[in-house]
């Protein structure tokens, strides 16, 4: 990983009368622009964002998206769909007058990135993309429902718990009540227990940093609103949209590297295979001894080699 250095700019862009998002650059002023898209939806970014990208190499642009991270208003579910964002990184482009940029995103941060290249091809120079998630039913139900339960039996046990048993049926829908409940405390609760069954299982060695994040009220608020509000409306998108052929035929021609971990529950192998299938330019590679998260060893390594080899683009 390249050095954890400071932005030389931040700012805020009003991108609608209720949303003001936070943005920073670093890096080198006159180097090859690249975006950083978050996960979650709701994670927000962190300084360790910027050190996948050579510094000498490129300008660097984090932002948080709509009610993430230091972005207002926090947790804010109103005018905030999968559409909302990709309008805001035209504007967080435009307001940096950038023309094109490598787009780089993991999680829900490669849905978006591929939602954002789909529409606007012709600014997209490459993408990197890690543990790819298309937000399909499927994929969902496997994490939420019934599927990666059966790996995480004890954290599953703590997920579970604030959802009473006649309503686990469909454990999205029943935290999106507890979520948007009236009463603080269950919200939290909720946010809480939401938000720590994603942090126990994105690693394959279970990190307690990671499991710390999660009991922070704010962060755990937010990625838990705006993940469940993404999730009860399927992403705002058609099933399997992002992966349909029409869509594909649109950005095939973009250079894109795709690292995904052998061992990620949260967004199984399965997806970044139905992306090689639609997509079969598309370099691939899973990592044997990875689970999820873009910080195990072996993802990281290969996500700042793809960026270093991309920089010449
Ligand atoms: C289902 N959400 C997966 C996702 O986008 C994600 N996983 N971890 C994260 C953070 C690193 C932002 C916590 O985001």
């Amino acid at each position: 990983m390249y050095p954890e250095i400071e932005p030389f700019e931040t700012g805020r862009l009003q991108v609608s009368d209720l949303h003001n998002l936070y943005y920073e650059v670093s890096g080198n002023k006159s180097g090859k622009p690249v975006v950083f898209l978050h996960g979650g939806p709701g994670g927000g970014t962190s300084p360790k964002d910027r050190t996948f990208f050579n510094p000498e190499k490129y300008k660097i642009i984090l932002f948080d998206q709509r009610g993430s991270g230091q972005s207002t208003p926090s947790a804010s579910l109103e005018e905030n769909t999968t559409w909302d964002l990709v309008k805001d990184i035209e504007k967080i482009r435009e307001h940096l007058k950038i023309d094109k940029w490598h787009v780089f995103g993991g999680s829900w941060g490669s849905t978006l990135s591929l939602a954002y290249a789909e529409a606007h091809p012709d600014r997209v120079i490459s993408l990197t993309l890690r543990g790819i998630f298309t937000l399909r039913k499927s994929e969902l139900d496997f994490f939420y429902q019934n599927g990666a339960s059966h790996l995480f039996p004890e954290a599953w046990e703590e997920y579970i718990a604030p959802i009473p048993e006649a309503e686990r049926r469909d454990m999205v829908l029943a935290y999106h009540a507890q979520l948007n409940s009236a009463d603080e405390e269950t919200r939290l609760k909720a946010a809480r227990a939401w938000s720590k069954w994603e942090m126990a299982t994105s690693r394959l060695f279970v990190s307690a940093e990671d499991i710390k994040k999660a009991e922070a009220d704010d962060w755990a608020n937010a990625f838990a609103r705006i993940e469940n509000h993404y999730f009860v409306n399927e992403g705002f998108m058609r099933q399997g949209q992002l992966l349909d052929p029409q869509e594909i035929e649109k950005i095939r021609h973009i250079p894109c590297r795709v690292i995904q971990g052998r061992y990620d529950v949260v967004c199984p192998a399965t997806t970044a295979y139905a992306l090689k299938k639609a997509w079969p330019e598309v370099d691939l590679t899973f990592v044997p001894d990875a689970g999820h998260s873009a910080r195990e060893p072996g993802t990281s390594k290969l996500l700042v080699e793809a960026m270093d080899k991309f920089s010449d683009l």
